[in-house]
């Protein structure tokens, strides 16, 4: 798109949102073309900005979502099933996703008639997430784990069964749908899912979070939550360090400092602690800073493979060894992470990430799998002593085996990133494998600290990580 293009659209938006009822946008900001640097539009500051200050303010009443659109009058039934958590008549039941997916189509489909219209202009129709890269693409990512969490064909399911469904079975509320074919509509629903991925904003169970906001009670309640595009702070980037944050009002949501912010800064907020893989699979780009976030996940296969190979096992006595341990405890895959404090309540970082330990449930899981085998053959394994030296000799195993999955080493990596005419998607790909390596070689070399003779146990206690 050419940049005056581009601004006119930011321009169109700008005014529109400031025509709005109960908003504001500062004067002191500008929403800025950083395609550049391959990060779309974004808000900088025009001048140096004070701690606590507000810099625009969004009414409740211009998010979209299912509580300010018409489609919910217009199709009582689809979205009466999300509210009693039922399926009707077999319909199936809607979920926050799949309800802002059709939301955003009929706005679509409503053109200048959609009273978000230029808001809508300014929302990509094209991604870099690894959902549209191609196989070529996507095998840049080596042994990462994000690879199987791309989630086309789940997606492509979901729009089959609830999306497609809903857009044919009303023609009149969704005219302009009745010229497209469903491939189109599939694509258009990849589109939407894609823009809700990286800019909707989760209003989960808000009201009740502040009695009580265990992780476990979330869950509980997912039903519950809804997800809203919200209009200009959607246009705000992001990193792990950040200087911006969001206050949820009852009225308004208002976007604030959270320290002091130079003229020429980026305006950035928070999206969470993302690993790069995550972020890239959500939103189509890394940073150095998330890198401290980067995860890595240990399939218990591999650590199976190291037990039998070093205790000269058959598969029968690993099979009869598995039988011992508690089938609903069973872990599949253990993640790997550095130690993290949170953000500091400035959105800085006091500290660097640091490995510190093994997953505690893998040393328990191989802890009752070292057990068993035990029981299975008590020659294998014949005092405590040999079982911590089999538990340390077994994780090293392991994480070799893990990092000759990826098929080039970090100094290939670095030397690939290093290069020119690396196109963005081979870099972000290239950037994730490789964090993934550097974690795994910070767990070898914490393992390989400890000294041969000490337990595993004596390993320092993990301290609190960060909330994920
Ligand atoms: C909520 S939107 C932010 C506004 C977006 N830049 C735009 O032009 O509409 C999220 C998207 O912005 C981009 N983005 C956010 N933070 C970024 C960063 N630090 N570097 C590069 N791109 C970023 C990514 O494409 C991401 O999917």
């Amino acid at each position: 798109m050419s940049t005056n293009e581009f601004q006119s659209q930011t321009k169109a938006f700008l005014d529109w949102f400031n025509s709005l009822p109960g908003s504001t946008f500062s004067e002191h900001i500008e929403i800025r073309d950083l395609r550049e640097r391959n990060a779309g539009r974004g808000i900088v500051a025009l001048q140096d900005i004070p701690a606590d200050t507000v810099l625009f303010t969004v009414p409740r009443s211009e998010i979209i979502n299912i509580e300010t659109s018409e489609l919910r009058a217009k199709l009582p039934d689809v979205f009466l099933s999300q509210d009693t958590a039922m399926d009707l008549d077999d319909k199936p039941q809607q979920d926050p996703w799949s309800t802002l997916i059709i939301i955003l189509i009929y706005e679509y489909f409503k053109g200048d008639q959609s009273k978000w219209r230029p808001y809508l202009d300014v929302l990509p129709a094209s991604f870099e997430t690894p959902m549209f890269w191609s196989d070529a693409e996507v095998e840049e990512l080596q042994a990462s784990a994000t690879r199987s969490k791309i989630g086309k064909t789940n997606a492509e399911e979901m729009f089959h069964a609830k999306i497609l469904p809903v857009i044919r079975g009303n023609p009149d509320v969704f005219q302009a749908s009745q010229a497209k074919s469903d491939e189109e509509l599939i694509q258009l629903a990849h589109r939407m899912g894609s823009t809700i991925m990286s800019y909707a904003f989760d209003f989960q169970n808000e009201d009740e979070e502040e009695e009580d906001d265990s992780e476990e009670w979330v869950e509980d309640h997912e039903t519950k939550s809804t997800m809203g595009m919200v209009p200009m702070a959607d246009i705000l980037n992001s990193d792990a360090e950040y200087n911006a944050h969001v206050n949820y009002g009852d009225d308004a949501l208002t976007v604030a400092t959270l320290r002091t912010i130079k003229a020429g800064e980026e305006i950035l907020n928070y999206y969470g602690p993302h690993p790069n893989s995550e972020l890239l699979r959500r939103y189509g780009y890394v940073t150095p800073k998330h890198s401290r976030y980067d995860v890595v996940e240990l399939p218990w296969k591999m650590i199976e493979d190291a037990l039998t190979a070093n205790l000269g096992l058959s598969s029968e006595q690993l099979e009869s060894a598995r039988e011992y341990l508690d089938e609903d405890e069973f872990e599949e895959t253990f993640v790997l992470e550095r130690e993290s404090d949170e953000p500091n309540p400035d959105g800085t970082f006091a500290n660097p990430a640091k490995f510190s330990d093994m997953p505690e449930d893998l040393r328990e899981q191989l802890k009752s799998m070292l057990k068993a085998i035990r029981k299975v053959d008590p020659s294998c394994i014949v005092d405590k002593r040999k079982r911590d030296e089999i538990q340390h000799t077994v994780l090293i195993k392991a994480l070799d085996a893990l990092t000759s999955q990826y098929p080039t080493t970090i100094i290939e990596d670095e030397l690939i990133l290093s290069g020119s005419n690396l196109s963005e998607r081979r870099k972000a790909a290239v950037t994730v494998r490789l964090g993934e390596k550097r974690l795994l070689q910070e767990a070898r070399v914490f393992l390989s600290g400890i000294a041969s003779d000490a337990t595993l146990d004596d390993a320092p206690a993990p301290n609190k990580k960060a909330r994920r």
